[in-house]
């Protein structure tokens, strides 16, 4: 089939690919010249493994192109997927939808014969029957113009696995147009066919999955973050007490590794988008954990900053720390709302010294935080701190030689925000090393 796919960032551009390696023709649109020019070059413009390979592939064997012309893309595709941003307002909780409006209005004046659009994006419930309106309306075919929601549930560092193997598949499809469920099993036949599940919805069904998985799993990693606070009211430790939780199959141990908490360009912006919708609805009293969930979460990066001013005799003013970290996860250049960078950024506002070190995302970081001092790898972010931070657990920290990195540093003090290095071997090598929730 001929597809296009709107929108070429952390979603769209490995839908992109993934689309062209189940067989399809992809045109691939975006607004960012530069990103595009990227992509045509078979360059990913951020880091997400495997990706590279597969767009490269599918670039050279012609059956993915890239474009900034949306009549193009008219032209081109029968379904057009909308994988576009919608972070949080600047003004408030909700989720900022101009990207997702712009589409419509940028895509319709140029559907002159009839087209899927298919929303990817995770928005409120009750936007797409919304946008399936605005569609209708601006386009020349008028109700031939159709819109389904399918929303998606990759994951950084794991998308393209993600696509090609997802857990789940879920179509929410219009009541005016039940033909579209035909078509998104054509475009995902090959998944359909190996086995994936499928749930077939109605559009606020289909959008409140998306954001309810995603409440789900903010809640689990605050309610093990809510343990490790008792934890270290009560001298228990949350690791063990996480590991034992998990041999319980009811429960499970994915998403129960207390630390830092949770980040990201969509779990933190996703639940409060869900709860200023709930309120809008009047149903917000049924999701009022989920402001509890939020404190916890950003509770765990209070709680490193002062065992940080505690473990540096009380002051944190002229004190060198580094901080090894600054993705929101490893296997990631993605720093939005990353607890590592937001923790370094206080730091810093508090009259420490701070050199950070992340794997891949530098780049990302200093743009950010052009303040803040950079270092080209963990052994020189930590020389002469008077205090080490692990906040991202990339497999090259927990690689290091504590033996090596006491050598470089001023004072043998480590915080493992992440629970994930081997606090034996470096408690042997003489680092005072503390984790939160843990003794
Ligand atoms: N990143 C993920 O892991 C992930 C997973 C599932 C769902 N989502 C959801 O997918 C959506 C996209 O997220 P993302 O992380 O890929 O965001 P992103 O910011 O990485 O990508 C958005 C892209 O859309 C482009 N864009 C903006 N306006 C445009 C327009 N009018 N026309 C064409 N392109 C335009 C931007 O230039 C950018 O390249 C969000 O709703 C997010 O919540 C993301
Ligand atoms: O036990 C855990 C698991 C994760 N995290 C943190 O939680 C955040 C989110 O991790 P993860 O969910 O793996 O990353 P994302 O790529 O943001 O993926 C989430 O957000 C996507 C966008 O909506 C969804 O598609 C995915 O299903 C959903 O997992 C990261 O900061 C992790 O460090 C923890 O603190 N403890």
């Amino acid at each position: 089939m001929r597809l296009t796919v709107i929108g070429t960032g952390y979603l769209g551009a490995t839908h992109a690919a993934c689309m062209a390696e189940l067989g399809h023709e992809v045109l691939g649109v975006d607004v960012e010249p530069d990103k595009i020019a990227a992509l045509r070059a078979g360059r990913v413009p951020f880091y997400e493994p495997g990706l590279e390979e597969l767009l490269a592939k599918h670039v050279a064997s012609g059956r993915l192109r890239f474009t900034t012309s949306y009549q193009e893309a008219a032209e081109f595709g029968e379904v057009h997927f909308s994988c576009v941003g919608t972070p949080q307002r600047q003004d408030g909780p909700g989720a900022d939808l101009r990207y997702v409006d712009a589409v419509i209005d940028s895509l319709a004046p140029y559907l002159t014969r009839p087209a899927l659009l298919v929303g990817k994006s995770t928005v409120p419930v009750g936007t797409a029957a919304r946008l399936a309106e605005r569609l209708a309306a601006l386009a020349p075919v008028g109700a031939e113009a159709r819109l389904a929601w399918n929303p998606e549930f990759l994951r950084e560092g794991f998308a393209v696995e993600d696509t090609l193997r997802p857990d789940r598949l879920v179509f929410g499809i219009g009541e005016a147009a039940p033909e579209s469920e035909a078509d998104l099993r054509a475009v995902y036949a090959p998944l359909l066919e190996a086995g994936t599940p499928l749930v077939v919805t109605d559009f606020p069904t289909a959008e409140l999955v998306k954001t309810s998985a995603n409440a789900f799993l903010a809640t689990k990693i605050s309610f093990i973050n809510a343990m490790a606070e008792v934890c270290e009211a009560s001298g228990a430790d949350v690791a063990l007490l996480s590991k034992a939780l998990s041999f319980d199959t009811r429960i499970g141990g994915r998403f129960l590794n207390a630390g830092v908490g949770f980040g990201g360009g969509c779990l933190p912006k996703d639940i409060r988008a869900f709860l200023a919708r709930a309120d809008e609805l009047g149903a917000g009293q049924a999701l009022g954990f989920l402001r509890e969930v939020d404190s916890i979460n950003l509770r765990r990066r209070d709680r490193v900053v002062d065992l940080a001013r505690e473990l540096c005799e009380g002051t944190l003013s002229g004190r060198r720390i580094a901080v090894w970290g600054a993705a929101f996860k490893p296997d990631s250049d993605d720093i939005r709302d990353s607890p590592a960078l937001d923790i370094a950024d206080r730091l810093q506002r508090l009259g420490a010294e701070v050199c950070v070190y992340d794997p891949k995302a530098m780049d990302n970081a200093r743009k950010r935080f052009p303040a803040l001092d950079f270092a080209t790898g963990a052994l020189a972010a930590a020389q002469d701190a008077d205090l080490v931070l692990h906040l991202t657990e990339w497999k090259e920290f927990r690689a290091l030689d504590p033996a090596a990195v006491r050598e470089a540093v001023a004072h043998a003090r480590i915080i493992d925000g992440r629970n994930a290095l081997d606090d034996g071997a470096w408690r042997a090598a003489g680092w005072t090393y503390r984790a939160l929730g843990r003794p």
